[in-house]
């Protein structure tokens, strides 16, 4: 069967046609009710696919309260965590059946969940073909209360570090305004280690095994591979410890460009950031809320800015250049044996883009360990980040207005107009957007945004520093 895109064409959002493989209606995955030892602090999750078994373990720190561990909040978040860590197990076959016999589900968790299996593996369904969107069955038992009595947690911050700038501008944003937290990370390695040291405020760090068997298969014949929304799972990750060491807030660090998607597929816009946008921000937020109460709120605290306004914010401190890296090649399970920076990815390609127009170009030459957009071979991929060629690649980048926008100014910037990127793209880039709607695009891009949730105190002290 072969099924084109329905929505309209938007620009700079490609198109591209479903093959869709149906599977035989056999075929199911089955989520188990997780365990969690609070001794150990080992939650263990457990996932059948067909005749397959599969168990993914989480270490948590010890010493919750048994009150924590026992209250309905701690064990709604912990059946919702074994739903959303299943994405992992069921890639592998995408099966149009989701079964999770002991994990009972009010009707707006089940909505959750569909999006989390929908659209936040869109990225996986769209480079597989696969068309799973409205398709997708989940049998659970029904849970008629919508919202958990709540618990008591304390007013504190909880706030994931991912070792790129992002999260480190939020730092800098929270020191600024007097606000404390407690940096959280899931298997911290690398840049995210090197950070939290630099931040020096005792850290909340989780342990993730994921079943090694399903790795290995996900590289065999018979079996699919492919993206999957690790923001969800590192924020239901955060929000099991949120309610066992007492946490009233996560603070994200995404940005507003997160929303914006790759392509077109099966009649939806699918973004490989999916799990960073705002629209799901909101459906988490609304679900952490009523597991718990409404004690525990969910944001993102840089919702209101552009990458290139991050960018600037950035470079207001320069504690974390050394350690620091947006580079995902650090955060491979098995860790990274290259440089920081690798210098090729659409990713450093990105932030070396969005740097140079507000960093002094002897630092950026510190921190990236050479002048990316002065090495011909990298024009491709800077021409695919500005929508000069080919689609948005599938990596976390900004909006390609933004990056073209951030090429303009740097047509006319003196350290910058001399490389060869700059120059070899700058006719293409006028002709494509003309100068005024770059002027403008830019202009845009650091012009902040109302379109956030925010507590309202702390976004008004926020936007007083980040002037
Ligand atoms: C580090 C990275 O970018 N990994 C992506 C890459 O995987 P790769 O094979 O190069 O290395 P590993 O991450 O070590 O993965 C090994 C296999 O394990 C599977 N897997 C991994 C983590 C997991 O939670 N579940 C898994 O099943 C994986 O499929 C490999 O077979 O390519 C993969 C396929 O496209 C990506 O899925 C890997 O992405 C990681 C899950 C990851 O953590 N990526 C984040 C850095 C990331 O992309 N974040 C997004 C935000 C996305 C969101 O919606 O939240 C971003 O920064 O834009
Ligand atoms: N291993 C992790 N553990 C906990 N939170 C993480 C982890 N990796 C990323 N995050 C969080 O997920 C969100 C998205 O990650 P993202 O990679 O965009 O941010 P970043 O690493 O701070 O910045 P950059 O975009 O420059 O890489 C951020 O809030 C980040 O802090």
């Amino acid at each position: 069967m072969q099924r084109t895109a329905l929505l309209p064409p938007r620009p700079q959002i490609t198109y591209i046609v479903v093959k869709a493989s149906e599977l035989p209606v056999t075929e199911f995955f089955r989520i188990e009710a997780p365990s969690f030892d609070p001794a150990t602090g080992e939650a263990r999750f457990s996932y059948t696919l067909n005749d397959l078994r599969f168990t993914e373990v989480l270490t948590l720190p010890q010493g919750a309260t048994a009150a924590a561990v026992a209250s309905p909040a701690f064990q709604k978040l912990l059946g919702l965590t074994a739903l959303v860590l299943g994405v992992s197990y069921f890639k592998l076959r995408a099966p149009f059946q989701i079964e999770a016999p002991g994990i009972p589900l009010t009707a707006s968790e089940r909505a959750f969940v569909i999006d989390v299996y929908e659209n936040g593996l869109g990225e996986f369904y769209a480079r597989n073909e696969l068309a799973r969107f409205g398709k997708l069955t989940l049998v659970a038992p029904g849970d008629a209360e919508e919202r958990k009595p709540p618990v008591v947690l304390a007013e504190r911050t909880l706030l994931p570090i991912g070792g790129g700038k992002d999260s480190l501008v939020s730092v800098d944003l929270l020191t600024h305004v007097g606000q404390q937290f407690t940096p959280f990370a899931v298997n911290p390695k690398g840049p995210i280690v090197s950070s939290v040291d630099a931040i020096g405020t005792a850290p909340v760090y989780v342990t993730r095994k994921l079943d090694p068997e399903m790795i290995r298969l996900g590289q065999s014949e018979g079996f699919y591979n492919g993206h999957v929304p690790s923001t969800a799972i590192n924020s239901m990750i955060a929000s099991l410890c949120a309610v066992l060491f007492g946490y009233n807030q996560i603070a994200l660090s995404n940005e507003r460009s997160a929303s914006e998607g790759n392509v077109i597929f099966d009649g939806r816009e699918t973004n490989h950031q999916y799990s960073k946008s705002l629209g799901f921000e909101l459906l988490i937020a609304d679900t952490l809320a009523n597991a718990t109460g409404g004690a525990l709120k969910y944001f993102s605290l840089l919702r209101p800015y552009s990458e290139a306004r991050i960018a600037s914010l950035f470079t207001k401190q320069n504690k974390f250049d050394s350690v620091f890296s947006s580079c995902n090649r650090n955060f491979r399970l098995n860790g990274n044996d290259g440089p920081l920076w690798c210098g090729e990815c659409p990713k450093c390609h990105f932030v070396f883009l969005i740097f140079a127009p507000f960093m002094a170009k002897q630092r950026m030459l510190e921190i990236f360990g050479k002048n990316l957009l002065d090495e011909p071979a990298n024009e491709q991929s800077f021409r695919e980040l500005a929508g000069l060629t080919g689609q948005k690649p599938w990596e976390c980048v900004g909006e390609i207005l933004e990056a073209a926008a951030c090429f303009y100014t740097l047509t006319r910037h003196a350290d910058w107009h001399e490389d060869a990127v700059v120059r070899s793209i700058k006719a293409d880039l006028f002709a494509q957007y003309g100068e005024e709607k770059l002027q403008r695009a830019m202009a845009e891009c650091l012009t902040d945004s109302h379109d956030h949730h925010i507590p309202p105190a702390l976004a008004a002290k926020v936007a007083a520093y980040a002037v």
